[in-house]
This record gives C-alpha cells, sequence and structure tokens, in this order.
C-alpha cells in the first residue's frame, strides 16, 4: 500500500470516527451521554494503572484562591525553570527578577523518593460565552497530578503535604516584603529593599551568632510558644552610641527572616487608642520598630495603680460618677502612655496576627523605664557597641574587599585603646575617588584613629588637671575649717552660752529632771 493510500485511509478512519461522534451528541439525550461518559470512565479505571489527583485554583469561595493551588504554583514554579518548556512570567521580585512559572498546559515530571510524578496545568474555560465582570474567575484552573496506583499511600500521605510546605516556603521567600510607616493611624508600605545582611554586620562574630540562633529558635518555635502557652513574639532592645549599628541590624534581622517591617513613629500617634489601632492591623511575620524609644515619648511615667476597691458611692448616684468619669477624661492627656505601650506588648490583642518580633532602640538605656525593658517584654537585650577588631575585619571586607593587611595589626591595636564607632570605621575605609586605594583607605583610618587617641588622651589629663584643683580646693577649704571656732567668739558669750543651757565645763548637758 503506497503512502497516499494509508494516508487516505486514515483521513477517512478519523472522518468516521468524528461523524459518530457528532451523531452521538445530536441524537443521543444529554442523560445518556453522561451515562456512557460515567461508566466509560468507570470502565477505563479498571484497567487504568494510574492515580489523578486535582487542584482547582478556586474551591468552593469563587473569590478565594485556594492556598494549596497557590503553594503547589510555587513548588512548581521553583522546578519548572529548568523543565518545563513553556513558562510564564508571573511577578516580579523586587524589580530585580521575574518569577517563572509552568504555562497553560504544561507538563513536568518531579521526583518523590525515586517516584516520578507528572504534573500537568490545565485551564477550562466556560462554555457560555455571556458576559462577565471577572472573566479572570471564570477561566478556572487547576493543576493535576499522575502517578502510578502503587504510590498512592506515599503520595496522599507525604508528597503532597511536602509540595504544599515547600511551596509555601518557597512563596515566603519569592514574596516582596514591605516597609510600613505610619502616619497618625494608617500605615503607608514601600517595597523593603535594605541590603543589610547579618554577613555584612560588623560585629563581635559570637554574639552576631548568638544573635542569628536567636532568630532561628523563635520563627521556628510555633508549637514550643503553644505549648508555653505564650503568644509567639519575641522582644529585643538593641541599645549603643550612635552609628554602632541598631537600624543596620533590624534591616538584617527583617531580611535574614523574610519578614516585613513596620517602623513606628510615636510622636505621630495621638494617643493609646490610636496606637492599638495601628497595631491591630500590623500582619505576622513582621518586626515592629520603635527607634529611639528614649526620646520617642515621655515614657517614665508610672502605671496607673489598679482600682482596688468596689466604689459603693459611686455606684449609687450615677450622676455624680458620670461627673468624675467626664472630669477624668478631660484631664487625661491624649497621648500615647507608657501603660498603652506595655499594653501593646503583652496585651491579649498583641497576640493577633502571628509570630511577631518588636524591637526598641536606645542610645540610652540607663533612661528607660525598668518596667518597659524588663524581661519578658524586651526579652534580649543586645549591646551595639563600638567597633572592636572582629568587626572592623568585616568592614574592610565590606569596603575594601580585603581580609588582611599589615595595617591590620596596628588598627587592632589603636582600636582596642580608642572608641570609634562602626559607622566611622566604614567612613573612613570607604574610598572617595579611584585614586584612593585599600592602603589610602588604611592609612586615612589609621589617622582619625589616633586623632581619636589623642583627643582622649588630652581630654584625660584636662579631667585628671581639674580632679587635682578642685580636691586642692577642697583641702583648703577643710584646712580653713578646722580652724578653733572658739577662738572668734568673746569669753562673754562663752560664759552666756553656758549659763543659758546648762553645760558643764565637758561639754555635756545637765540633765534636768
Ligand atoms: N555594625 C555595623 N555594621 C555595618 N555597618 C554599620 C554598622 N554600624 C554602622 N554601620 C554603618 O553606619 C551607618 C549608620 O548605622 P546605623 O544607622 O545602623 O546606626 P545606629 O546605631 O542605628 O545609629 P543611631 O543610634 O544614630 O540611630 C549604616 O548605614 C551603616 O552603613
Ligand atoms: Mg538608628
Amino acid at each position: 500500500m503506497s503512502v497516499v493510500e494509508m494516508l487516505t485511509q486514515l483521513g477517512s478512519a478519523i472522518g468516521g470516527l468524528l461523524l459518530a461522534w457528532a451523531m452521538f451528541e445530536r441524537y443521543f439525550p444529554l442523560q445518556l451521554r453522561r451515562y456512557v461518559d460515567r461508566y466509560g470512565q468507570k470502565l477505563v479505571g479498571l484497567f487504568y494503572p494510574y492515580l489523578q489527583i486535582t487542584f482547582h485554583e478556586y474551591t468552593g469561595d469563587r473569590f478565594r484562591r485556594s492556598e494549596v493551588y497557590s503553594a503547589i504554583q510555587s513548588y512548581l514554579s521553583a522546578n519548572s525553570s529548568e523543565r518545563a518548556q513553556r513558562l510564564m512570567a508571573d511577578a516580579v521580585k523586587g524589580n530585580q527578577s521575574v518569577i517563572l512559572t509552568m504555562d497553560d498546559h504544561e507538563e513536568i515530571t518531579d521526583d518523590f523518593n525515586g517516584i516520578q510524578i507528572w504534573w500537568a496545568s490545565r485551564k477550562n474555560i466556560p462554555k457560555t460565552q455571556s458576559f462577565s465582570f471577572y472573566p479572570e474567575l471564570d477561566d478556572r484552573r487547576y493543576f493535576r497530578l499522575t502517578v502510578h496506583r502503587r504510590y498512592r499511600d506515599i503520595i496522599t500521605k507525604s508528597y503532597i503535604d511536602y509540595v504544599v510546605k515547600e511551596g509555601n516556603e518557597i512563596a515566603i521567600k519569592n514574596r516582596q516584603r514591605k516597609l510600613y510607616t505610619n502616619n497618625s493611624s494608617k500605615w503607608n508600605h514601600v517595597v523593603f529593599e535594605h541590603p543589610a545582611t547579618f554577613d555584612t554586620l560588623a560585629m563581635a562574630t559570637k554574639k552576631k551568632q548568638e544573635v542569628k540562633n536567636d532568630l532561628i529558635k523563635f520563627s521556628k518555635g510555633k508549637d514550643y510558644y503553644t505549648k508555653i502557652g505564650k503568644a509567639w513574639k519575641r522582644g529585643y532592645l538593641l541599645y549603643g552610641p550612635p552609628g554602632t549599628g541598631k537600624s543596620t541590624m533590624i534591616a538584617a534581622m527583617a531580611n535574614f527572616l523574610n519578614y516585613d517591617v513596620y517602623d513606628l513613629e510615636l510622636t505621630t500617634v495621638k494617643d493609646n487608642s490610636e496606637l492599638r489601632k495601628l497595631l491591630i492591623q500590623t500582619t505576622g511575620k513582621s518586626i515592629i520598630v520603635i527607634e529611639d524609644i528614649d526620646c520617642s515619648l515621655d515614657l517614665t511615667g508610672q502605671r496607673k495603680p489598679k482600682k482596688e476597691k468596689y466604689d459603693e458611692e459611686e455606684e449609687k448616684d450615677p450622676v455624680s460618677k458620670k461627673k468624675k468619669e467626664e472630669e477624668a477624661e478631660s484631664k487625661k492627656e491624649s497621648k500615647v502612655t507608657l501603660s498603652g505601650l506595655l499594653n501593646f506588648i503583652d496585651g491579649i490583642w498583641s497576640a493577633c496576627g502571628g509570630e511577631r518580633i518588636i524591637v526598641f532602640t536606645t542610645n540610652y538605656v540607663e533612661k528607660l523605664d525598668p518596667a518597659l525593658i524588663r524581661r519578658g517584654r524586651m526579652d534580649k537585650h543586645i549591646e551595639m557597641s563600638y567597633c572592636c577588631f572582629e568587626a572592623f575585619k568585616i568592614l574592610a571586607q565590606n569596603y575594601l574587599d580585603i581580609e588582611s593587611h599589615e595595617l591590620f595589626a596596628k588598627i587592632g591595636q589603636l582600636l582596642e585603646e580608642t572608641k570609634m564607632s562602626p559607622a566611622d570605621v566604614a567612613e573612613n575605609l570607604m574610598p572617595k575617588s579611584d585614586d584612593e586605594d585599600e592602603e589610602t583607605c588604611l592609612k586615612k583610618l589609621i589617622a582619625a584613629l589616633e586623632t581619636i587617641e589623642e583627643e582622649a588622651k588630652l581630654k584625660e589629663a584636662r579631667k585628671k588637671s581639674e580632679e587635682d584643683a578642685n580636691s586642692k580646693t577642697e583641702q583648703e577649704l577643710k584646712e580653713k575649717d578646722q580652724l578653733p571656732i572658739e577662738d572668734e567668739r568673746d569669753d562673754n558669750d562663752v560664759s552666756k552660752e553656758i549659763k543659758d543651757n546648762g553645760l558643764i565645763s565637758n561639754g555635756k548637758k545637765e540633765t534636768s529632771l
């Protein structure tokens, strides 16, 4: 048989099938067709060796995207960029990278402990051509998983959970994080793109590791917090002189945990109820920051003591009670108070919205009210200190790309003797022009450190000489005071005093009964 004949016969066979299907659609009632469809599928199911699971984009609630579908989409997008042939640019992360997902009607395979799984993305376009306000919701997308039947248990009991968990983690990593700032009682946000990380943060390695471990423990501690019955939140107090990296540390924390940042400006918050409103709006996986807490407000006020006695009089006379309340209300200052802030930190509603970190920063830890910073509220106190040699090495790596240099020893010694903030060290290390090489920058830093050392020595000498002068004056005054007082008085005065007070010659007062 020639090729042409073969093609002709194939064509007529397909034509015959199409005609038969058209006749079936045309002459058989819908009910009958459904029966054939259903039982046909059952029959095929008897011999079909595969298990299929479908995950729809919208289930039940038409307006709420299925979380499982989203998680699978994230999981598959992470796996599909190498495997799928047709990809869809889905979202843009931080203006840097495009997130690629499987296009509609695309298929990829996945491997789970040696089991092969087929994933397909499908889209059902509605047959009715009616007008819709939400055309994108009418396109019914779904993922279909196909696997050999013999792996049913592994797939349903472990694989799907694994995919959803992985997918959620990928989604968190890929999400655009936000930096919220408040304008009175409203949050505005921009994309959070601070580049600081713990790798670039200059501080002693051991201390840095401690903070990182603490954060990891917290972020994985959901079950632990539930077990001990505590809201899943942790307070950090960062304190230290200006330019030691407190704000930089917060950015590094947010990048490390992939959290949003809420930068709360307390001075623009009118009162406690506005504060509560703002905080209720914050979401989980976020860091709430109050910078320079000592300057933000006068938070040294005492907490209002609890009303201990039930006032019967007030209860009997509702008019006077109301009057008293009104008076109290008008007297009440309209501002955020320490008690309002404490309620925010450990009030019941502070637990809504999942994991949260609260960070306070201050230059003057000793100014803060002990109630505010006691453990349990501010669980971890982190001192950000002047630049040490370890911190300097990180800055040298960041700014000059060097790990060692013959001038390092000198710098190390100077850093031990002087106090320079990492911000100042960084400023000296940053090349100001193309002519400045690493050695020039290091020498610049040495000169700056020597100047500080000189100034400190001068200051010390000045202080010492002032102290010496003071103690000399004190000594002179003391000596002057020690002159016998009696000598200045005349004999008549003395005898008068003896007479008046009944003193005897040895100076003791006579006891008169
Ligand atoms: N520990 C550090 N590691 C890396 N860079 C730092 C560090 N400390 C300061 N810097 C640099 O100095 C600049 C100022 O630091 P930062 O704003 O974090 O200091 P701060 O402690 O918050 O100061 P302030 O008390 O004035 O708010 C940062 O932009 C950063 O470049
Ligand atoms: Mg700061």
